[in-house]
């Protein structure tokens, strides 16, 4: 049986980002990944500094772990990474949870195809602005978005935005896929802070700042602007 690389497993939470925001869902987060954005929340899936915590599990092993944790407390099951589309072995963990009856969510950056994409309920691409240090190649995730274009699910856009350039990004991004619904998120680069209030603080200032840059734009006038949820409830912890 095909297994894939799995650093965490955590939930029942909610989905604390972009189109499904407050979904009852659980997390599986998978290793590895082909960016190294420069803020990653979630650098420890590729960095090295969580691969002993690296598990390869069949569908089943993942499902009976979500089973564990979850009960049935949950619908909805939400893969994230590092970089899902990655592996070759997602497609028969997808296949595993629909079989399971839950509805799935994956989040990735758009930069490789995967065939799953079709089969998952709530997508997330992701590209990344300047900010990141990461460089978007367009015609990878035009070619993505094409393929998209008639999936049966949610897809959506969402950028994570952290200042001026990475704005011009996000409209840049909007104007070209415009059909697809677009996101815009608070960037938080204070993912090091321990202090919660001293966070919050700071990322709602940083989201009053993007829903400003959106209310002035004539370029966004039909986006969503998003905090990430989870990070204002619960701070920079890990498995929330
Ligand atoms: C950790 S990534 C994993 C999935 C995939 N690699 C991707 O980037 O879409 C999940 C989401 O977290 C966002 N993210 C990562 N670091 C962040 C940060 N410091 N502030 C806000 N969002 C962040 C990413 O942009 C992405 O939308
Ligand atoms: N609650 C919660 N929502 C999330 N949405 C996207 C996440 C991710 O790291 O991919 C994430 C996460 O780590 N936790
Ligand atoms: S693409 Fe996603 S997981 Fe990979 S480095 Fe960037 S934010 Fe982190
Ligand atoms: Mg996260």
């Amino acid at each position: 049986m095909e297994r894939i690389p799995v650093i965490e497993i955590f939930g029942p939470t909610i989905q604390g980002e972009g189109m499904v925001i407050g979904q009852k869902t659980m997390f599986v987060r998978t290793a590895g990944c082909d960016y190294r954005c420069r803020w990653c929340d979630s650098s420890f899936t590729w960095d090295g500094s969580a691969k002993h915590e690296v598990e390869w599990l069949t569908p089943e092993q993942i499902w009976q772990q979500l089973k564990q944790l979850g009960d049935d407390r949950f619908g909805h099951v939400t893969i994230s990474g590092g970089n899902p589309a990655l592996l070759k072995g997602l497609s028969a963990l997808v296949t595993h949870l629909k079989e399971k009856g839950v509805r799935i969510g994956l989040e990735t950056q758009g930069s490789v195809w995967h065939d799953s994409f079709d089969d998952i309920d709530d997508l997330t691409i992701s590209p990344k602005p300047p900010s990141s240090n990461m460089e978007t190649n367009f015609a990878t995730l035009d070619m993505i978005m094409d393929r998209l274009a008639t999936h049966r699910g949610r897809v959506s856009l969402k950028v994570v935005v952290f200042n001026d350039q990475d704005f011009s990004y996000a409209t840049y991004v909007h104007q070209r896929y415009p059909s697809v619904p677009f996101y815009v998120q608070v960037g938080n680069d204070h993912i090091h802070e321990a202090d919660d209030v001293t966070l919050r603080l700071n990322l709602l200032q940083k989201l009053e700042w993007l829903v400003e840059q959106v209310i002035q734009s004539k370029h966004m006038n039909d986006v969503c602007v998003l905090p990430q949820l989870h990070t204002l409830l619960w701070g920079n912890r890990r498995g929330v």
